[in-house]
């Protein structure tokens, strides 16, 4: 009786867990079929080997700065990120996430150490750096482009003219369907929501279809339904093969059970690694269990933290060998062996500037270009133009440059284009507005303030203009690329007194001490300076108009150039001095920026 009730009872047992394996299958295959169908592999992107992922001993040790020591940050972490999975990085506020995907992706090298293997192999970084993209936490889009213009210009970058318009017209519209961001193609980028930024930033890396991704902090500022979402389509790239790393700072229950595997860093050490489900069972084995109705993902944090003490911090990193055990991965036995634009408001404020001051100039000079007895008004008047093409295009460089700085070396980082070629963009694409704005801001001044109505004349002050705001614009791009705003801000305009001091301007040039001689031979303002009076009072001007009643020290023209100790004929040296100052700062810029793009890493 007993053996037949206990038979009857393990029946009933039996029944329920077959019942309820059955309804896991059910429920397996669902997810599996709802995911099959979301996956589309981009049929028009070449299609590239998986990367297996995996490091050892990885340690990374910061330098303080000149006499305040090193600081290790990484301690001799090991770890393995298979193709096809979603991992997240997960740890406490300064744990070293961001710090190990900046060692992962090859985009911090200097300072590291043990080895990073892609498939098996020791990474080498350029062919690693070829497969992959790091996009950062903040989305450095250009945002007054839409989605469209955004993602074409990124094509032509990355696909080059190798590949036709009408395929990488396809190419993106393939991508954009698969992000979900068909409807927004004629967006403005700035006026997209932080989800669509975020899917777009990951759609412009998808044009050269990498195979490992890294992503820092993908859901930051993200409501919970975009967070889903993002992960969620991470989740798809994955199962195209990929290999996604995001860092994660403290998912919810519900986004936690999207990753395939997890990796969490305690103080630099790897505290567990394995997948999301196995975390309980782990924390179960470590005699730390989590709490029943607590987010596990919650109070692997709070251990991580320390919040329980470090001994159990410890257990943890020993338990996991330090990111050495694969035992806690979903299939551990399955792991293959180890055998990888411009911004037009600010175009619209440079025009309006110029008219503005080149207006202002001439009420406040009217007619002093012709008049006699307003000869050293004028000169004033020549003086205040060159601070203007000085100091307008400097400060926009100062001031704007670094913010492009972080958008180049991200973009550099990816590879959408090598630095010569960005830099003789930046070089060259200003040209246009620097050229037409000049001209608007000449035309002005020059006929309100009655300067000469002579070709010649204007066309040499106009040139010398020029090069002064080239020079300047030069010398703003070389503080921009070794300043961050705060001190280009104060070194620049700091830097650019002595300039003015040596122009010959307050002190002649005849009576600068010989010791002091050389820094008129430097001050590029010495040059725009003499040029442009040259242009007005050189060329044999004659004698200046002077009402009959009036006394007009300088209406000769000779005497003031006399006065300022300036001969009038020295345009052409003029000019090739501005040109030699532009090539040098040019040439010194492109040799900071690159310094700077390798200091970063
Ligand atoms: N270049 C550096 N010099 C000095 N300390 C550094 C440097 N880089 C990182 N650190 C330190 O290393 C630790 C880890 O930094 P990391 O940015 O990797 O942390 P994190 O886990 O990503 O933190 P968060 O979630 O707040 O971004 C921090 O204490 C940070 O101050």
């Amino acid at each position: 009786m007993e053996v037949a009730l206990h038979e009857a009872s393990n029946a009933v047992v039996t029944n329920g867990h077959k019942r309820e394996s059955d309804r896991e299958k059910v429920r397996y295959r669902t997810v599996q079929k709802q995911e099959t169908e979301l996956v589309q592999t981009f049929s028009r992107l070449p299609q590239k080997d998986p990367v297996d992922v995996a490091f050892e001993n990885v340690t990374y040790t910061a330098s303080l700065g000149f006499r305040k020591g090193k600081k290790e940050i990484l301690h001799g972490i090991h770890g393995r990120f298979p193709p096809g999975k979603l991992i997240a990085i997960m740890g406490p506020s300064g744990a070293g996430k961001s710090t190990l995907l900046d060692v992962l992706s090859g985009y911090r090298i200097s300072g590291i150490g043990g080895t990073v293997y892609a498939n098996g192999v020791e990474r080498n970084l350029n062919a690693f750096r070829r497969l992959s993209c790091y996009i950062t936490q903040d989305d450095r889009l250009q945002e007054l482009l839409t989605v469209w213009e955004n993602m074409m210009i990124v094509a032509d970058l990355k696909l080059g003219t190798r590949v036709p318009t009408r395929e990488k017209e396809a190419i993106i519209r393939e991508i954009l369907e698969t992000l979900g961001l068909e409807d927004t193609n004629n967006t403005l980028a700035g006026r997209l929501s932080g989800g669509q930024k975020k899917r777009l930033s990951i759609a412009l890396e998808l044009i050269d279809n990498p195979v490992v991704m890294f992503l820092d902090e993908p859901t930051t500022g993200l409501d919970s339904s975009s967070c889903s979402q993002c992960v969620r389509l991470l989740r798809e790239l994955a199962r195209q093969g990929r290999t996604i790393v995001c860092t994660i700072h403290q998912p919810s229950a519900s986004l936690f059970q999207l990753f395939d595997l997890v990796y969490v860093l305690s103080e630099g050490n790897c505290i567990y690694q394995g997948s999301a489900e196995n975390l309980i069972p782990f924390l179960d084995a470590v005699n730390l269990s989590c709490p029943q109705y607590h987010n596990p993902a919650d109070f692997v944090i709070e251990l991580a933290c320390g919040e329980y003490g470090i001994d159990k911090i410890e257990r943890m990193v020993k338990e996991t060998d330090n990111g050495r055990k694969h035992q806690w991965f979903d299939k551990p036995e399955f792991l293959p062996s180890l055998s990888k634009l411009k911004d037009v408001t600010l175009t619209y404020m440079r025009i309006i500037v110029n008219i503005s001051v080149g207006l202002l100039f001439g009420v406040l000079y009217w007619q002093a270009g012709n008049h006699g007895g307003k000869v050293l008004d004028n000169y004033n008047l020549i003086f205040s133009v060159l601070m203007h093409h000085m100091m307008s295009p400097m400060m926009l460089m100062i001031l704007t440059f670094p913010n492009e700085l972080s958008v180049l070396t991200k973009e550099h980082f990816n590879r959408w284009y090598s630095l010569k070629m960005y830099y003789a963009s930046l070089t060259v694409m200003d040209i246009p507005l620097s050229v037409f704005c000049c001209i608007l801001f000449s035309v002005i001044m020059y006929l309100m303030t009655g300067q000469p109505l002579e070709w010649n004349r204007f066309t040499m002050f106009t040139a010398l203009s020029l090069l002064t705001v080239f020079v300047a614009q030069s010398f703003g791009l070389m503080m921009g690329a070794v300043f961050n705003v705060v001190n280009g801000t104060f070194m620049g305009p700091c830097l650019s007194v002595p300039m003015m001091m040596f122009a010959g301007f307050g002190v002649t040039l005849r009576d600068l001490p010989i010791y002091l001689r050389w820094g008129s031979y430097i001050s590029y303002l010495r040059y725009g300076l003499e040029g442009m009076v040259g242009a007005i009072y050189g060329l044999d001007r004659p004698v200046l108009f002077c009402p009959e009643d009036d006394y007009c020290h300088y209406k000769y023209p000779e005497k003031i150039l006399a006065e300022i100790a300036m001969t009038g004929d020295q345009f052409w040296n003029d000019i090739i001095a501005l040109f030699i100052i532009l090539f040098f700062l040019r040439t010194l810029s492109f040799v900071l920026l690159r310094c700077k793009l390798l200091a970063v890493r």
